[in-house]
C-alpha cells in the first residue's frame, strides 16, 4: 500500500492545475463543435454499461494528464491489491473482498471463496424454499412477506435492488425496516399478518441500536400473536458475523447465514445481506445480478487506463473536486425503479470517501470526498434542477438512464428519455442574455421589458456531467452499475490516498447517543452534558407526558 501517497505531489498534478486555469474559460460545446471524433471517443462501454464523458469540462490533453495522474498514483497495481486480498483497508487491518463475492474461483483466496459458495448455496436454498412455500411459519400458513430489519449497508443495498428490480419481483413481498423510530416498524407491520411473516435480522455485527431495538419489538409483536419460543425459529432469520449475539437474541445457529469482517457493510449487497432480493426476484436474477458485478470486476482489473469505466469516472470524480473546485456530485436516475440509487451512493461514497487524514494518518490539505447527492428524473426538475442550471455553485452530475422501458408504455417513456437529454443538453449550452431576450421579443414582451428580463432567463450552461446508459435495467446491468460505482469510490480514495473501507467518523454519535439515552431514561439523574444539550434533554422531559418516562 502506498500509505504516503498525497495527490498534489503527483507529478502530472501541477500541470492539471494549469490546465483547470486554462479550461474554465472554454465552453465545452466548442470541444464538441471542434473536434468531431469526441462524442464517439469520450466514451467506454462495460459490462452492458456505456459512460459517455463528451460533457465534461477537460480537452484531450487533459484527458492524456488525467491518465498519466492514474499511471502516477499507481492505480493498476492498487487496484491488483483490492482484487486479490492486499490489507486495504489498514486501520482495520482488513482486506476488502466484495469482488469475491460475485467472483468465480481465485486461487490465493480459495479458503474464502468456499465459504462464499457454501454461504449462496444456503441463501439459495432459503431463498427457494420462502418461494416454493415450503417455509412455513407457526401456524403452518406459507410465509408471504419479508421484513429486513437492518440499516446502513445492511439495508440500503438491499432495498433498492429488490426495488429496481420490481418487474422480475415473485410472490413473496419484501419491506424493509431500519430506522430507530417507531413509526417505520409500525407502518410496516400495519399491513402484514405475524402468521405468514418472516423477519431477516441483517447486521454485520448484530450491536447496532436500531437493528436490535427493532428486531426485538417484532418479536414481541410474534409473541403477541400467539407464537412460542421455539415458534419463532420459524420467523426469524439473521445475518451476521456476530453469531453468538444472534443466539442469544433466539435466533438458532441453523438460521443464521454468515458475513465475514474483510466484506464492508456498503459493499455487502452481494453477500447474504442480499437474501432479501434474492427471495424477491429469485435465486437466478440474483446471480445474473452477481454475474453483472463480476463482469465490471474483470473489466476493471483488465482494462487498459485509457478505457476502463471506473478510473475514467473516479479521475472525472478528482478532476471536478479539486482541479475545478466542485463540492458535490449530483446523481440523476431517469428510471423510477433507480429512484433508491442516490440513497445508496450516499453512504458508498460518503462513508468511504469523507476522509480527512491520509492512509498514514497524516491530515490532508486538499478536498477528499463530495457530498452526493440526486433524485429520480423528471421529479428533480420540478425542485432542484433550477440550481444546477443558474445557481453559483458548480454541481458536476450522472445521468443514469436505461434505453428502454419494462412498463411496455414505450410512448410515455418517450417523454422521459426526451427529458434527461433535453437536461444534459440545457446544462451544456444554457442560454446567453442576448438569446433569452430575442426570445421574449418574439414571444410579444416589449423591449424595456425584454431587457430588464432577459438577465433572470440567462444560463451559464457548461455545466460538466456524464451519462451512463444502458440498454435496459436488469439484473445485470444493475449488477453492473453498483459495482462501477464501487469501483470509482475505491479509485477515488487511492487517488485522495484514504482508506475507503472505514467509518471511524460515526462511532462518537453512536456513544454520546447511548449517554444521552440515559438521561431521557432516569429523569432524577442531573445533566452534565453542555448547556445547549442540557437544554434540549429539561425541553424534552417537560414534554413527555407522565405514562412516558416509565
Ligand atoms: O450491519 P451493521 O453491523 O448493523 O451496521 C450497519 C451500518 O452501520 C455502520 O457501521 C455505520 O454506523 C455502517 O457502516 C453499516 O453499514
Amino acid at each position: 500500500m502506498a500509505s504516503e501517497l498525497r495527490l498534489d505531489q503527483l507529478p502530472s498534478y501541477a500541470k492539471l492545475r494549469e490546465l483547470a486555469d486554462k479550461l474554465r474559460k472554454i465552453a465545452i460545446i466548442e470541444f464538441l463543435t471542434v473536434d468531431a471524433a469526441r462524442a464517439c471517443d469520450f466514451t467506454c462501454s462495460a459490462a452492458g454499461l456505456q459512460l459517455d464523458y463528451s460533457k465534461q469540462l477537460i480537452d484531450r490533453n487533459t484527458r492524456e494528464t488525467l491518465w498519466q495522474l492514474a499511471a502516477e498514483a499507481e492505480l493498476p497495481a492498487r487496484i491488483q491489491d483490492l482484487l486479490n486480498g492486499a490489507e486495504v483497508n489498514n486501520t482495520e487491518r482488513r482486506p476488502a473482498l466484495h469482488t469475491l463475492l460475485r467472483a468465480g474461483g481465485n486461487g490465493a483466496l480459495a479458503d474464502k471463496y468456499r465459504e462464499v459458495v457454501a454461504t449462496r448455496e444456503a441463501m439459495r436454498v432459503s431463498a427457494e424454499k420462502l418461494i416454493s412455500g415450503q417455509h412455513r411459519g407457526f401456524t403452518d400458513a406459507a410465509i408471504t412477506d419479508v421484513v429486513n430489519i437492518g440499516i446502513g449497508g445492511s439495508d440500503l443495498g438491499p432495498r433498492l435492488v429488490t426495488e429496481a428490480l420490481r418487474p422480475y419481483q415473485n410472490s413473496i413481498a419484501c419491506h424493509y425496516v431500519a430506522n430507530v423510530d417507531p413509526a417505520d416498524l409500525q407502518d410496516t407491520l400495519l399491513d402484514l399478518v405475524p402468521e405468514t411473516t418472516l423477519f431477516i435480522v441483517c447486521s454485520k455485527s448484530f450491536r447496532t441500536e436500531e437493528t436490535l431495538t427493532n428486531s426485538l419489538v417484532a418479536r414481541d409483536w410474534m409473541r403477541a400473536a400467539g407464537a412460542s419460543d421455539s415458534d419463532l425459529r420459524r420467523h426469524f432469520l439473521a445475518i451476521t458475523t456476530n453469531l453468538e449475539a444472534a443466539t442469544e437474541f433466539g435466533i438458532p445457529r441453523e438460521n443464521c447465514l454468515p458475513m465475514w469482517d474483510w466484506v464492508g457493510g456498503r459493499y455487502s449487497v452481494w453477500s447474504a445481506i442480499g437474501l432479501s432480493c434474492a427471495i424477491a426476484v429469485g435465486w437466478d436474477n440474483f446471480q445474473q445480478f452477481l454475474a453483472g458485478a463480476g463482469a465490471m470486476d474483470r473489466h476493471l482489473a483488465e482494462a487498459p487506463i485509457a478505457s476502463n469505466m471506473p478510473i475514467m469516472l473516479s479521475l472525472l470524480e478528482v478532476w471536478n473536486r479539486n482541479l475545478l473546485g466542485a463540492g458535490n456530485h449530483a446523481v440523476l436516475p431517469y428510471d423510477q425503479s433507480l429512484v433508491r440509487l442516490p440513497d445508496f451512493l450516499q453512504q458508498l461514497t460518503m462513508e468511504s470517501n469523507g476522509k480527512r487524514v491520509a492512509l498514514d494518518g497524516g491530515a490532508l490539505d486538499y478536498p477528499t470526498g463530495p457530498v452526493l447527492w440526486g433524485s429520480a428524473g423528471t421529479m428533480g426538475q420540478h425542485s432542484f434542477h433550477q440550481l444546477l442550471h443558474q445557481g453559483t455553485e458548480l454541481c458536476p452530475a450522472d445521468f443514469v438512464l436505461p434505453l428502454t422501458t419494462h412498463t411496455g408504455m414505450h410512448k410515455q417513456h418517450r417523454r422521459l428519455v426526451a427529458n434527461c437529454l433535453a437536461q444534459s443538453r440545457a446544462l451544456l449550452l444554457g442560454r446567453t442574455e442576448a438569446m433569452a431576450k430575442r426570445s421574449l421579443l418574439s414571444r410579444g414582451y416589449d423591449e424595456e421589458r425584454a431587457t430588464a428580463l432577459a438577465p433572470h432567463l440567462a444560463m451559464p450552461g457548461n455545466r460538466p456531467h456524464n451519462v451512463i446508459s444502458m440498454q435496459s435495467l436488469t439484473p445485470a446491468t444493475l449488477g453492473a452499475l453498483l459495482a462501477l460505482y464501487e469501483h470509482r469510490t475505491y479509485c477515488s480514495s487511492v487517488l485522495w490516498g484514504v482508506n475507503a473501507f472505514d467509518q471511524w467518523g460515526v462511532e462518537l454519535g453512536k456513544e454520546i447517543g447511548a449517554q444521552i439515552l440515559t438521561l431521557l431514561e432516569d429523569a432524577s439523574r442531573p445533566s452534565s452534558m453542555d448547556p445547549a444539550t442540557n437544554r434540549l434533554i429539561s425541553e424534552w422531559r417537560r414534554a413527555q407526558a407522565p405514562e412516558a418516562s416509565e
